[in-house]
Formats: C-alpha cells, sequence, structure tokens
C-alpha cells in the first residue's frame, strides 16, 4: 500500500473532559487510487485528513507514505513532507484575493522543483480565458478550479480534498468532481476526497466509512461510475 496508516488514536482534552475522536484506525490506500472517505458531521473525517496531511498530531499510530514514516518528524521534516508529496482542496478555497488566476496557481509552483507548465494546466482546468482575473470576478466553481491548480502543479503524489464541492451548486460540483477524475487519471495523483454525500462512493476505486471515529467499512468498487455520469 502506498499510504499505510496503522492504530491511530486521537483525542482531544484531559482527564474528564478527554474526547477519544479517532479509535484504531488501521487501512491503507493504493498510489492512484481515488479514495473516498465517507461519514457524518463528526465522524472524524478532517481530523484523519489533517493527519495525513501533517497538520495534526496522533496520540498514538503511525502513517507511512511510500514507505516513509510521518509520525513524530519534526517541523521541518513535515514542511518538507507537505511540499514533496501532498496538495490540498478545501471547501472554502484558501485563495489569494489580490491575486489573478494564474498568480495563486504560480503561487503552488514555487514549492515544487518539477512544476507542471501553467500554461498547460490552465487549459486542463477550463481558466485559460479567466487566467488573468482577479478572485472577486470569479464564480465559485471557477474559484474552486484554481484551488485545484493551486495544489496540483506542484504534481503532488496525495491530493487532500476535504468537501471540495461544499459550497457548490449541483451542476458545477459534478464539473468539480470530473475535475478531480480527470487529474486522478492525466497525473497517477492518488485522491483523498472526504464527503458528506453518499453518492460519490461510486466514484471511488476505494471506500472508507467512518463513525464515531471508527472504520466502519473499508471496501474497493469493483466497477467505478465516471464523475459525469454521478447523480444524487
Ligand atoms: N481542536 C479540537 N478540539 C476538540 N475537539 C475537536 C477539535 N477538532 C475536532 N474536534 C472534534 O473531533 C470530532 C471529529 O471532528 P472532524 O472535524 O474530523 O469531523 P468531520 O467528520 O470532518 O465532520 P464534518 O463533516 O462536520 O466536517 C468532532 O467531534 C469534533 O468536535
Amino acid at each position: 500500500m502506498y499510504l499505510e496508516m496503522n492504530h491511530i488514536f486521537k483525542s482531544f482534552g484531559d482527564g474528564e473532559s478527554r474526547t477519544e475522536v479517532l479509535h484504531d484506525i488501521t487501512c491503507g490506500v493504493e498510489a492512484g487510487d481515488i479514495c473516498v472517505l465517507l461519514g457524518p458531521s463528526g465522524s472524524g473525517k478532517s481530523i484523519l485528513l489533517n493527519i495525513l496531511g501533517g497538520i495534526e498530531t496522533v496520540d498514538s499510530g503511525s502513517v507511512c507514505i511510500g514507505g516513509d514514516e510521518i509520525i513524530g518528524l519534526d517541523e521541518n521534516g513535515l514542511s518538507r513532507y507537505r511540499r514533496r508529496h501532498l496538495g490540498y482542496v478545501f471547501q472554502a478555497y484558501n485563495l489569494i484575493p489580490n491575486l489573478t488566476v494564474r498568480e495563486n496557481i504560480e503561487v503552488g509552483a514555487y514549492l515544487s522543483d518539477r512544476p507542471l507548465s501553467v500554461d498547460e494546466l490552465l487549459q486542463v482546468l477550463g481558466l485559460w480565458e479567466h487566467r488573468n482575473k482577479k478572485l472577486n470576478q470569479l464564480s465559485g466553481g471557477q474559484q474552486q478550479r484554481t484551488s485545484i491548480g493551486r495544489a496540483v502543479v506542484k504534481k503532488p503524489d496525495v491530493l487532500l480534498c476535504d468537501e471540495p464541492t461544499g459550497a457548490l451548486d449541483y451542476k458545477t460540483s459534478r464539473e468539480i468532481l470530473k475535475l478531480i477524475e480527470d487529474v486522478n487519471k492525466m497525473y497517477a495523483t492518488t485522491v483523498i476526497l472526504v464527503t458528506h454525500n453518499d453518492a460519490l462512493r461510486r466514484m471511488a476505486d476505494q471506500v472508507l466509512r467512518l463513525r464515531d471515529g471508527r472504520i466502519m467499512e473499508n471496501t474497493r468498487n469493483a466497477a467505478k461510475l465516471r464523475a459525469a455520469d454521478l447523480e444524487w
């Protein structure tokens, strides 16, 4: 397995107020797969994603990516790990408002020693004609395309997506999911996609479902649906 999580435990608080939010998470994700991480609100999806992203600590357990352990790395090691391996896409885009589409994507390219061509990526993203616009001139879907561009331009091994369609309408959500699928295919990027939307399980190679911080389901899809054919 490319990404391996072993016996991860995570809690917040001490003594009486201690709450366990992840309990003995053990699973793996194959390189190049789309893994859809499902579960109700509060089930631990974002915490798990943030642990994989090296921005949240664990109480115990291990996380290996390509054979390298990330738990226990110091701040420098973690930032090297994030820079080398990860792209992050959030529900709230987290772009820089005063920059253009192209400039926002270039910010991601600076973080890599092997970035994709920004011109080529602008075409793939369907943003070529919008490349010189500032963010306030863009729709939500175009902003999310830009944030996917910023995450993908450094050619990450793993794309972590936290509710990437949470703020978007139905039609735009489907377009964004298709774009994530295109990125997965074109660049063999491993995708971990956190969502409330159960319908997205059909576009996954692997489905992980959490409840109360425990894995309730870890299955593979024999035949997955193209994102363009999803309905909900
Ligand atoms: N900093 C924190 N301190 C204390 N508890 C926290 C903290 N961050 C998260 N939690 C708790 O951890 C649990 C899991 O949170 P998490 O954000 O991972 O859920 P989620 O499945 O992503 O939910 P949602 O779908 O609503 O985003 C929740 O009960 C939450 O209240």
